[in-house]
């Protein structure tokens, strides 16, 4: 069995390496089985029906229609936590150089010329005096893999640190210090905090999260950090409220047109994720649980199906993904009885309103595919897929 990939972007080398020639092509067809991707935008990209997963090597899926994804019964993966610690970096790196003029003073020096440079370099040097991050008190919007990381380390910098999440994991939960203070409000993170950074998916619930009202409890020296999607602030209302010396300074790893070129606001090139460590673990990451999903039909790591885990030793397993109403397993199981075929394994998991159901058999090529046809022929069926176990 072969699987072709679309790939978009650039996926790192030991990422694709997971999915060997032998068993896979990479943009061979007009009709993929799946498509492997980092920030490529899929909006407007209508799907092959051949397509059964996408995988994104990153944790936004902002830029994959997830909804119509589910409606169309496509699993989209992501790699939870597998570039944290490089957007945990940038963060720190920025507040270091939010606190100290280190690039301004590295960019005058070299402007000095002459056998007195260090004299000079002494007589100035106050002009980029800084401050110090310990004692200050940061303020972090989502406390999952990145925000949980980012409080933990400024806690050891000697920072406050007060998080703000109300839908915390029980397992982020647990690896915070038990020295970040949780706020019970946004507002109360906003108008306290020193620093404030953003650490949230962007959805249609979190688009201008940051808007006016929240803008204007910033402290007229505030810095705010985001580095987790532009859209989560509104452009518009910070651009004023900035005019207004409403707050400090703004840096963004999300490059708007809007906000370049304006002295208190420090736009990036969406660097978080890239350093060579992150770029690896999101595409093994990516691949092997696409790998895993096409030749299994196993889910893990899904942003929008459950998750669905059992060994495979059948010589066939049905795959099948269904709408999330009652007696669905009623009827794929008395379809495979009525055929007088015994079922060796199955497992059926359901989220909102998709559900997803393995049917492992011990029968013949030909058996596998009768019975998957008349499961194709049921009520409230998006897509069936036959796997052929190949270990
Ligand atoms: N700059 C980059 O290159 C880069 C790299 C990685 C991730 N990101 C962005 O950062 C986001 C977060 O990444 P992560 O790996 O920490 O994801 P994550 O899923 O581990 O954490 C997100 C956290 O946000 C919380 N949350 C959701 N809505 C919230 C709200 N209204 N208020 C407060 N908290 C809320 C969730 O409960 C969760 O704990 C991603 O969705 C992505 O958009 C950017
Ligand atoms: O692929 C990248 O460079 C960025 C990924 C990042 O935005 C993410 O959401 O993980």
């Amino acid at each position: 069995m072969s699987y072709d990939i679309q790939t978009f972007n650039a996926i790192a080398k030991e990422g694709l390496a997971r999915l060997p020639e032998d068993c896979y092509t990479l943009n061979q067809t007009q009709h993929p089985d799946a498509i492997l991707l980092r920030s490529q935008k899929l909006h407007d990209t209508k799907f092959s029906k051949s397509i059964k997963g996408i995988a994104r090597a990153g944790a936004g899926t902002n830029n994959i229609p997830v909804d119509r994804c589910t409606k169309e019964g496509i699993v989209v993966f992501n790699t939870p936590g597998a570039n944290a610690n490089a957007v945990k970096e940038l963060v720190l790196a920025n507040l270091f150089l939010a606190v100290r003029p280190i690039l301004s003073g590295a960019n005058w020096v070299q402007t000095l010329s002459g056998p007195n440079t260090e004299e000079q370099a002494e007589a100035h040097k106050k002009q980029f005096a800084g401050t110090e991050l310990e004692g200050k008190k940061l303020g972090v919007i989502g406390l999952g893999a990145i925000g949980a990381m980012v409080a933990n380390d400024a806690y050891r910098l000697g920072m406050d640190v007060v998080g703000y999440d109300p839908f915390v994991s029980v397992d982020t939960a647990w690896s915070i210090s038990r020295h970040v203070h949780r706020a019970l409000n946004i507002e109360e993170v906003l108008s306290s905090a020193d620093f404030i950074t953003i650490h949230v998916p962007l959805t249609e619930k979190t688009k201008h999260l940051i808007g006016k009202k929240e803008l204007s409890l910033l402290q007229s020296h505030a810095v705010l950090l985001n580095f987790a999607r532009g859209e989560l602030v509104d452009a518009q209302a910070l651009l004023e409220i900035l005019e207004q010396d409403g707050f400090q300074k703004y840096v963004t790893d999300f490059a708007d047109e809007k906000l370049l070129h304006h002295e208190k606001i420090l736009v990036l090139p969406h660097l978080g994720a890239s350093t060579q460590e992150a770029e690896t673990n999101c595409a093994i990451m990516a691949a092997t649980t696409l790998a895993n999903f096409l030749e299994t039909g196993n889910i893990r790591h899904s942003v929008n199906f459950p998750t669905v885990e059992i060994s495979f030793h059948s010589p066939f397993r049905l795959a099948i993904v269904h709408q999330n109403v009652p007696n669905m397993l009623g009827a794929i199981s008395t379809v495979v009885a009525e055929l007088g075929y015994n079922i060796d394994n199955l497992i059926n998991r359901s989220r909102e309103e998709i559900a997803y159901t393995l049917v492992d058999l011990t029968v013949t090529n030909e058996q596998a595919k009768h019975a998957e046809k008349k499961i194709q022929q049921l009520e409230h069926i998006l897509s069936t897929r036959l796997i052929q176990n190949l270990t």
